[in-house]
């Protein structure tokens, strides 16, 4: 008899959802989840609609609105923009006529795809994850195969509960050691992707593995999972182990009593085989690691915080220079200058990235007994209505209130300039999103990316700041007892 070849966990995840191999080699996927938002379905739903089709399973798709929500009361009445109240009902029209799930604005289930996906046990370890958006790789966290798809592809999940895919290289990036004090989830894939740049995983699956990645609780993978895709990648992945299992049990729509053991004794065998071979292998020792913060305008473009800003000159290549030069100059930055000196308009903590509540609680460890800095504007987005539950129950929200942030609805929010929540020309933020493309954040925004305990350093103290340097914060002021 002779041995089965090592398998990668994407190549096990891959394998098990083929349901046919055509000529050329590419594989036809069977789907298990199909998550949907008010952006990327309306042509999708329209081509049903032309083709006379229904959805073959609509139990397995879920829908919500979050790109275009406002963050304030104001959702809760009319939305006032125009296209994105377009966008909002056209999805709920779409939704009631074909049957499909839906978390509507006023649940307090509601919020960014990805940060509901996993909290409501609808991505589960093993599966395949589509979504018509990049981000949907922040569900690999879970040990899933979980990517972004195109409109029409989204039709074509609709229509079939099925796929193309070409398979994938393989890629694992090891991250060995103990990550310091001050340092995140965020800073990993942040030095990650300085390292490897935003066409380094280009054509690959990447497998976070290595001491420092067992190390992350379930929200820290989804955040370095959420960024593979700022690296190039396909998707990320983690491999499930008791951490995601302990995550998982007792979710809303996760398996329950005998199911979830049969689960977890499915997912026990997905963690790659020893031995299975990775086209490309990167490793990267944690315990060098400083608190990382963009400061251009592509995420790769990340230095420690104690950097300097560089100077385009010492750059090889013209090509790169004239690059560096638009940078500087759009990000409105002098060659030299520290980033500590860096002053901040706008601190904006949330998003797919860093919108869970152990975020909150990384941000409200900063602000707690703080003042946000004159002039600043802070604004705290929780990822979901139960996100925002969660704070409120630990007092998280008393926390940012009392330190002058502001507190929100959940939504995609200042990430992308969709909704009202966007930098005005020249406005420069520590935000703890995922992009710094220009205009991102809304046209002329300058955006420096950084952790959340970064993010609540920058505001404040009024200028991005190595938390490191931050005295530890006041003690809060004892109970009063009752007399
Ligand atoms: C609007 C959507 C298609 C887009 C994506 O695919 O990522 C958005 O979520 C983003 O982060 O830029
Ligand atoms: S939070 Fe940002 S990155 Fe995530 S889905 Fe929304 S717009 Fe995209």
């Amino acid at each position: 008899m002779t041995e089965p070849t090592p398998r990668t966990l994407y190549d096990k995840i891959f394998d098990a959802h083929l349901v046919e191999t055509t000529e050329d080699g590419t594989g036809l996927l069977y789907i298990d989840r199909h998550l949907i938002h008010e952006v990327t379905s309306p042509q999708a739903f329209e081509g049903l609609r032309q083709a006379g089709r229904r959805l073959r399973r609509p139990e397995a798709t879920i829908a919500v609105v979050d790109h275009n929500v406002p963050t304030d009361a104001s959702r809760h009445t009319t939305i006032v923009e125009p296209e994105s109240r377009l966008q909002v009902e056209t999805l709920e029209r779409n939704v009631a006529a074909f049957g499909v799930p839906y978390i509507p604005l006023a649940s307090e289930k509601q919020g960014i795809v990805h940060i509901i996906g996993p909290e409501l046990g609808l991505s589960l370890p093993g599966m395949t994850i589509v979504c018509g958006d990049s981000h949907t790789s922040t569900h690999g966290a879970l040990g899933a195969l979980a990517f972004g798809i195109g409109t029409s592809e989204v039709e074509h999940v609709f229509a079939t509960q099925t796929l193309l895919q070409k398979r994938a290289r393989n890629m694992r990036v090891t991250v060995d050691g103990t990550l310091p004090a001050g340092c995140t989830a965020k800073d990993i894939v942040l030095a990650i992707i300085a390292k490897i740049g935003t066409a380094g995983g280009t054509g690959h699956v990447i497998e976070f593995a290595g001491e420092a990645i067992r190390a992350l609780d379930m929200a820290g993978r989804m955040t370095v999972c959420n960024m593979s895709i700022e690296a190039g990648a396909r998707a990320g992945l983690v491999a499930p182990d008791e951490t995601t299992f302990a995550y998982v049990k007792g979710r809303e729509h996760a398996p329950k009593g005998e199911a979830f053991e049969r689960a977890v004794a499915w997912w026990k065998t997905l963690p790659s085989d020893p031995g299975a071979r990775f086209d490309t292998e990167v490793r990267l020792d944690a315990a060098g690691i400083v608190p990382q913060v963009s400061w251009g305008t592509s995420p790769e473009d990340v230095l420690p915080i104690t950097a300097t800003v560089p100077d385009p000159e010492d750059a090889a290549d013209e090509a790169r220079r004239a690059q560096l030069r638009r940078m500087v100059e759009y990000m409105g930055l002098t060659p030299g200058q520290p980033l500590r000196e860096l002053a901040v308009d706008v601190v904006f903590i949330g998003s797919c990235t860093n919108g869970r509540i152990e975020d909150m609680r990384a941000a409200a460890a900063v602000a707690r007994g703080r003042r946000v800095a004159p002039g600043v504007r802070a604004m705290v987005v929780p990822g979901s209505g139960l996100v925002k539950k969660q704070a409120e129950a630990e007092g998280l929200d008393r926390v940012f209130l009392e330190a002058g942030f502001e507190w929100r609805e959940a939504g995609c929010s200042m990430c992308l300039g969709m909704n009202p929540d966007k930098l005005t020309p020249g406005q420069r933020c520590a935000s703890t999103s995922n992009r710094n493309f220009e205009g991102r954040q809304g046209p002329g925004g300058r955006t420096h990316l950084c952790s959340p305990a970064m993010a609540a350093a920058a505001a404040v103290t009024g200028r991005l700041t190595d938390v490191r340097d931050l005295a530890p914060a006041p003690a809060p002021l004892p109970e009063r007892q009752a007399a």
